[in-house]
């Protein structure tokens, strides 16, 4: 058999290199999202390094952990686009709540505003909090999603800056004077719980190195 013949090191490589096969995507990356302003962000900070485009769903969200809810956000959309997808689900944890209203952060936001959201902490002397963003990446309906977190510390204060995007003005990051409301975009885009994710989203999608169809050939 010719493989006995083969020295070690070549079927390492042999290996190594069919472990690179290159997947093909049958078509660019769909982020599916309904909020518009996290699409704008998204697009800030992928820039042209993926091959992206959008679609505006709301998509029911389990129950549970952050990483969890991201992963079945990825399968339901996967199945909606019927192609390769990219969810986002962020989360705004609260230490002094063990973690709360983490996930459910929308609902409260919506409920409470943001001066509820500072009573909610009243009784503790702990305001710190942590804002976490969970993408996840399925290659297709049927394919494991892949999950890729980012977390930016700081903590809770009373609302300050442009009120245009959920709870950015009462998160005010470690190491800033300003909430994300007030910081430029391209300052919060360099610090934020989504660029931290995005940036793992993007070395994955390096080391893959993805092919991706077109009607006309690959690109
Ligand atoms: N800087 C921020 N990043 C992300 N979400 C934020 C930010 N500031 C405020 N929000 C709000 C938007 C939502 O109310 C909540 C996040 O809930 P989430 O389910 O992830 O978003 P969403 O429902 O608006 O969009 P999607 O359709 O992607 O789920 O936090
Ligand atoms: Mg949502």
């Amino acid at each position: 058999m010719t493989l006995l013949s083969l020295s070690e090191t070549e079927t390492q490589t042999m290996a190594a290199a069919a472990a690179k096969a290159a997947v093909v995507l049958p078509r660019p990356v769909t982020f599916v999202t309904g909020n518009a302003k996290k699409l704008e962000e998204v697009k800030a900070i992928i820039g042209n390094s993926i091959p992206f485009k959008s679609l505006k769903l709301d998509l029911p969200e389990l129950q549970g952990e952050p990483e969890d809810i991201s992963k079945e956000k990825a399968r339901l959309a996967a199945l909606q686009v019927d192609g390769p997808v990219l969810v986002e689900d962020t989360c705004l944890c609260f230490n002094a709540l063990k973690g709360l209203p983490g996930p459910y952060i929308k609902w409260f936001l919506e409920k409470l505003g943001h001066e509820g959201l500072n009573n909610l902490l009243m009784a503790y002397e702990d305001k710190s909090a942590y804002a976490l963003c969970a993408f996840s990446f399925s290659r297709g309906p049927g394919a494991e999603p892949l999950t890729f977190l980012g977390k930016t510390p700081g903590k809770i204060v009373p609302a300050r800056g442009p009120t245009d995007f959920g709870w950015d003005p009462v998160f005010q990051p470690d190491g800033y004077d300003q909430t994300y409301a007030e910081m430029a975009k391209e300052e919060k885009n360099k610090i934020s719980h989504r660029y931290k994710s995005l940036a793992l989203v993007k070395s994955h999608f390096k080391e893959a190195g993805y092919v991706f169809q077109t009607d006309d050939g690959t690109i």
